[in-house]
C-alpha cells in the first residue's frame, strides 16, 4: 500500500501526519503502520503518527499513535500541527475551529501571514484531577498532589495531571540533573498506573517559567510534549509554584510553549507548528 504521507513537528516532537481526507486507510492498519514509519532505520523516523480524519463531532478528527504502536487519547503538539495543516492544505476555510481528539473536542485559533500559519492556540479544556480518572491507583485521597512515590530504591514526589492523557510530574532542583533515562522507562511502566503515564522533570526556574523533560508513554524521550507541558504547568499551581490566570512559559528541549490554566479552568497552550516533508510511505501489505 502506497501512503501519502507529511512529517510535521511541534518543537521537535514529530509525527508522520496521514489526511483521510484525501486517502483512505483501513484503521485495522493504524497501529502496525505508526510502529513501522516511526522506525528511523527501516522507516522514515518519527515519535509516532497521526491520523488526521473527517468526523461528525468536530470540525476535524485526530488520532494519534505513539512509536510503539499504542494509541494515545491526546497530543498537543499534534494538535497546533493539525491545525496548521487543515488550513494549510485548505481542509477548513476559517481561523477559529474545533477539532476531535479520542480525549475530547478542543477549540483551536490560528495566526497566519500569508496563507502560513505562524503560531497556534488551543483551548486544551480542563484538567482532569481525580485519581481514579488519571488512572492512578494508591489512596483513598482524590487529587494526587506531592504524593510521596518510592521508586527504584528513591522516595519522589508525584502530582499527576490528566490532559485527557495521563502525566506524572516530578519537580527537581535543577533539570540538568532529571534522572530522565534512568527513571522515565521504570515509571511509565508502574503498576501505580494501570494505563501506563506520561514522565516529566519539571526544574521551576520563577513562577512564570518552568524547565521540563519528557518520557513520553510509548514513545520514549521525546523533544516536546504539549499535553506534558499543560500539565506540568496545572501541577505546578496545585504545587504553589505558579498562580492560577497567569501565562507560564515553559522551555522544553526543542523550544518554548505558553500555558495559561485560566480561572474559568481551561488550559490554554500556544505554540509554533511546522511541516518539514511531504511523500509516500510503502507499507508492505
Ligand atoms: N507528544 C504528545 C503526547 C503523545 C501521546 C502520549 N505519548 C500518550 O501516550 O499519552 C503531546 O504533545 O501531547
Amino acid at each position: 500500500m502506497k501512503i501519502p504521507y507529511t512529517k510535521m513537528h511541534g518543537l521537535g516532537n514529530n509525527y508522520i501526519y496521514i489526511d483521510l481526507f484525501h486517502f483512505d486507510m483501513d484503521e485495522k492498519f493504524f497501529p502496525e503502520v505508526a510502529r513501522q514509519v516511526s522506525n528511523v532505520n527501516t522507516g522514515i523516523g518519527s515519535d509516532g503518527m497521526i491520523v488526521i480524519h473527517p468526523t461528525d463531532a468536530a470540525d476535524v478528527g485526530m488520532r494519534i499513535f505513539n512509536k510503539d504502536g499504542s494509541e494515545g487519547m491526546n497530543c498537543g503538539n499534534g494538535l497546533r500541527c493539525v491545525a496548521k495543516y487543515v488550513v494549510e492544505k485548505g481542509i477548513i476555510e476559517a481561523e477559529h475551529f474545533n477539532i476531535q481528539t479520542r480525549a475530547n473536542v478542543v477549540e483551536a485559533v490560528v495566526q497566519s501571514a500569508n496563507g502560513i500559519v505562524e503560531e497556534v492556540t488551543i483551548n486544551m479544556g480542563a484538567p482532569i484531577l481525580q485519581r481514579s480518572l488519571i488512572p492512578m491507583v494508591g489512596t483513598d485521597v482524590e487529587n494526587v498532589v506531592a504524593e510521596s512515590f518510592a521508586v527504584a530504591e528513591r522516595t519522589l514526589e508525584v502530582t499527576a495531571v490528566s490532559m485527557g492523557n495521563p502525566h506524572a510530574i516530578f519537580f527537581v532542583d535543577t533539570i540538568a540533573e532529571a534522572p530522565l533515562h534512568e527513571l522515565g522507562p521504570v515509571i511509565t511502566d508502574d503498576s501505580r498506573f494501570p494505563d501506563q503515564v506520561n514522565v516529566e522533570f519539571v526544574e521551576v526556574v520563577s513562577s512564570k517559567e518552568l524547565n521540563f523533560r519528557v518520557w513520553e508513554r510509548g514513545s520514549g524521550i521525546t523533544q516536546a510534549c504539549g499535553t506534558g507541558a499543560c500539565a506540568s504547568v496545572v501541577a505546578s499551581v496545585l504545587n504553589g509554584k505558579s498562580e492560577r490566570g497567569n501565562e507560564v512559559t515553559v522551555h522544553l528541549s526543542g523550544g518554548d510553549l505558553v500555558i495559561n490554566w485560566d480561572l474559568d479552568g481551561t488550559v490554554w497552550m500556544t505554540g509554533g507548528a511546522e511541516i518539514v516533508a511531504e511523500g509516500n510511505y510503502f507499507f508492505p501489505d
